[in-house]
């Protein structure tokens, strides 16, 4: 199965067809998974599911709302902070990123709301796409979240209730290349809001993550792989076992990097896993709604932990 390494990263086969709940495939893949997710708070995800044809596509569709007048593009299309049209900042001139809000399990209307917004008369081939699009990251999130569940020897029921109340949003970023005396910064290090963020890019390396070391290593940008991030609602869930993975963009190549992402949330509570509480580890975060967390967290970054420590 999952012998394969990039770097100190586990890659997991999501193409093996034992990859079944209860195989010894299964198994051992939860077990990669998780060790990876406690040691560095992130593994890849290997697949072909995504074709080709249809990776191409979704990339040159997301050009072509790249490439729309700033007034249209930068219309609010979500309520919730970080998921609208994110760009223009002097810190990271660089870097733009689009997202579509799906409010919910992936939906084609969702789409088509958002496209009505930047096209008026909608854009079928763009709706098609990304739906097909999203619901295969949709899929591959939904898997990781099985195995990881399984891997900690968890009722099902209770990963059952987390899928049910996930709420996925789709980005897509962009970054320019740097000019000669130009600082090649894309995105500055954080780690995300999320449970999982999947990404996946275009071939032009840039994005690095954080190892348990201290290192910084590059990830790799090839179609079949994806890159699965724990985020902080994964860290509080798992009651810190499982590390929030920290991650930048450093724009190294002179090509234009383009990316895709699936982000997840929960449109309910919050909360560390009951069954992950004990007298070695101590409940140490707050229930909280997941909202409203993302909300503080984009007006007050540098206070997130007073939010969100017992
Ligand atoms: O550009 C990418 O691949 C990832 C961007 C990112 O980390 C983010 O927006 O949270
Ligand atoms: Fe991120």
């Amino acid at each position: 199965m999952s012998s394969q390494m990039v770097s100190e990263i586990p890659v997991i086969d999501f193409m093996d067809e034992n990859l079944k709940p209860g195989t010894e495939t299964w198994f051992s893949a939860g077990q990669v998974m998780r060790s990876a997710l406690e040691a560095n708070g992130c593994f890849y995800a290997m697949s072909n599911k995504v074709s080709t044809e249809l990776h191409n596509s979704v990339l040159s569709l997301m050009k072509e709302l790249f490439d729309l007048p700033l007034e249209i593009k930068t219309q609010k299309t979500s309520d919730k902070p970080y998921h609208s049209y994110y760009g223009q900042i002097p810190m990271h001139p660089l870097y733009e990123s689009v997202g579509i809000d799906f409010d919910g399990p992936v939906n084609k209307e969702a789409i088509q709301k958002y496209a009505n917004v930047m096209w008026s008369t909608g854009y079928d081939h763009f709706c098609e796409s990304i739906n097909l699009y999203a619901k295969l990251l949709e899929e591959m999130d939904q898997t990781a979240k099985r195995l990881l569940f399984d891997a900690y020897d968890l009722d099902k029921r209770h990963c059952d209730s987390l899928l049910e109340s996930t709420s996925y949003m789709i980005r897509s970023f962009k970054y320019l290349v740097p000019h000669d005396n130009e600082d090649n910064l894309g995105l500055r290090a954080h780690t995300d809001v999320t449970y999982f963020t999947i990404l996946h890019q275009n071939s032009v390396t840039g994005l690095q993550v954080k190892l348990k070391t201290g290192e910084w290593i590059d990830s790799d940008p090839s179609p079949s792989m994806f890159l699965i991030l724990a985020g902080d609602a994964l860290k509080v869930w798992s009651n810190d076992r499982i590390k929030a993975c920290e991650h930048k963009i450093v724009i190294k190549e002179k090509k234009e990097r383009c990316s895709m992402g699936l982000f997840s949330f929960n449109n309910k509570m919050v909360q560390t896993q009951e069954e992950l509480i004990d007298e070695d580890h101590p409940k140490r975060y707050k229930s909280f709604d997941h909202y409203e967390y993302v909300a503080f967290h984009s007006k007050f970054p540098s206070q997130i932990s007073s939010f969100l420590l017992v």
